[in-house]
C-alpha cells in the first residue's frame, strides 16, 4: 500500500529487536554495505562497545563499527524499518515506530504468527507494509552474540487491509533485490495471507508441543502419537485456513511433516522462551488463529486444547515476573 519506496540504490534500514532475526539479518545488509541502524534493548552497552558477533553456518563475522541506539529519537529516519521484536512486546510499537520511519518509507514485519501488520497498520498509517517469513533457525546465544544454524530463506508479502492479495509491488522488489544482494535468498508471496498460515501449519503444532512435551522437534516426531497429533494440528489450521479462502493443499503438510523429520534436532523458540523464562508468543502464534477459527465457527478442538495448556504455562511464567525478587 503506499506510493512506492524510492528504488534509490543505497535504501537505510533501522532495526527494532536486534536478536536473534533482526540481528542477523540486519548484520547480514550491514555487511553487504548497506546502512543500518540497531536499536538495542539491554545488550547496547555492549554493542556499543564490542560489536555484534554473527556466528553463522554461512561463515561468521563480526561488526566492529555499528551504528547503535537504545533510543529510537536518536536514530535517524530509515526507509525500511524492520520490526524483529517477539510479538510479545508489539505493543511498544506504537512509540518505537514513528521515529525511525521516514514518510516514504516502509515496515518489514519479520515475526512468527497472525495479525502482525494489523497491529502496525494504525500506527504507520498509508506507508508500505509488508510481512516476512523467516525460515532460519537462529539464537541470540549472548550479549552482541547471534548464532545462525541452518536454513535463512525469507518470503516476503505485501499487507494490504483485510489481508487482501495485494501481488507484487515494486517495494517488495526492492527490499527483495537487497536482501539478495545481502546474500539472503528471498521468495515473493503474492497472497501475505496464504504464506502465513502456510508458516503456522509448522509453528502451531511444533512450537506449542515443545513447550508443553518439554521436546525438541525430532523427540516430537520421534513418538507415534505426537507425529499424528502434529499432523492432526496441521489440517486444523489447514481448515482454518480453507475458511478464509485459502488452500493448503495435503501435499503440503506431508511435505512439513517429512521436513521436519529429516531436521536437524532442533528446539523451537518458543521452547527456548521457556526455558528462559521469557514470555511465550502464544497470542500471535495460536491464540490469533483460534480466534479466527472461532470467528467463521470452524472446530479445532487440538489447538483449543493446546492453546489453553499454552496459555496456562505463559499465565505462570508472567506471574514469575511480577513476583519481587527473592
Ligand atoms: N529465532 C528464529 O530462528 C526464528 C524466529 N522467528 C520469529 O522472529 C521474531 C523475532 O524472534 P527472535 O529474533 O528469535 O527473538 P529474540 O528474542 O532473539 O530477539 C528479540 C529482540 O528484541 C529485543 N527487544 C526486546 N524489547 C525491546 C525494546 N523495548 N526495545 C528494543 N529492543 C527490544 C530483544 O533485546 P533483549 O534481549 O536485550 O531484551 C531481542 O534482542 C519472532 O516473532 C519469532 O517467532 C521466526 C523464524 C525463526
Ligand atoms: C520453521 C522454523 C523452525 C524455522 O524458520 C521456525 O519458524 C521457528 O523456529 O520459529
Amino acid at each position: 500500500m503506499g506510493t512506492a519506496l524510492q528504488s534509490q540504490q543505497n535504501r537505510s534500514y533501522a532495526i527494532i529487536g536486534t536478536g536473534a532475526i533482526g540481528g542477523f539479518y540486519g548484520a547480514k545488509l550491514q555487511q553487504a554495505g548497506f546502512e543500518v541502524h540497531f536499536l538495542l534493548h539491554s545488550d547496547y552497552q555492549f554493542v556499543r562497545q564490542r560489536g555484534l558477533r554473527v556466528d553463522s553456518v554461512w561463515g561468521d563475522f563480526t561488526l566492529d563499527s555499528l551504528n547503535v541506539y537504545n533510543d529510537v529519537h536518536q536514530m535517524p529516519p530509515c526507509d525500511v524499518v524492520i520490526v524483529a521484536l517477539k510479538t510479545t512486546r508489539n505493543s511498544l510499537l506504537t512509540t518505537l515506530l514513528p521515529p525511525v520511519l521516514k514518510e516514504s518509507g516502509a515496515v518489514l514485519m519479520l515475526q512468527n504468527g497472525l495479525g502482525n501488520e494489523e497491529t502496525v497498520a494504525p500506527i504507520v498509517g498509508p506507508a508500505h507494509i509488508l510481512g516476512g517469513l523467516c525460515f532460519i533457525c537462529s539464537n541470540k546465544v549472548g550479549e552482541g552474540h547471534i548464532h545462525h544454524l541452518d536454513y535463512g530463506a525469507i518470503t516476503l508479502g505485501e499487507y494490504a487491509p483485510d489481508y487482501q492479495p495485494w501481488g507484487i509491488t515494486a517495494t517488495l522488489q526492492n527490499i527483495a533485490g537487497d536482501f539478495e544482494t545481502a546474500g539472503i535468498p528471498t521468495q515473493f508471496a503474492e497472497d501475505l495471507l496464504l504464506a502465513r498460515w502456510k508458516k503456522l501449519i509448522w509453528n502451531i503444532p511444533y512450537n506449542g508441543l515443545s513447550v508443553v512435551l518439554n521436546a525438541r522437534t525430532d523427540e516430537i516426531m520421534g513418538n507415534q502419537y505426537t507425529r499424528l497429533l502434529s499432523e492432526q494440528l496441521m489440517r486444523e489450521v489447514a481448515a482454518i485456513a480453507a475458511g478464509y479462502n485459502r488452500e493448503i493443499p495435503e501435499s503440503f503438510i506431508q511435505k512439513m511433516l517429512d521436513h521436519t523429520a529429516k531436521m536437524k534436532p532442533y528446539i523451537t523458540s518458543m521452547k527456548l522462551d521457556y526455558d528462559h523464562h521469557r514470555p511465550l508468543e502464544v497470542e500471535s502464534i495460536v491464540g490469533n488463529p483460534l480466534q479466527a477459527a472461532i470467528a467463521k465457527q470452524i472446530p479445532v478442538p487440538k489447538i483449543a486444547m493446546l492453546y489453553a495448556q499454552l496459555n496456562f504455562i505463559n499465565t505462570q511464567i508472567k506471574a514469575q515476573q511480577t513476583l519481587p525478587r527473592s
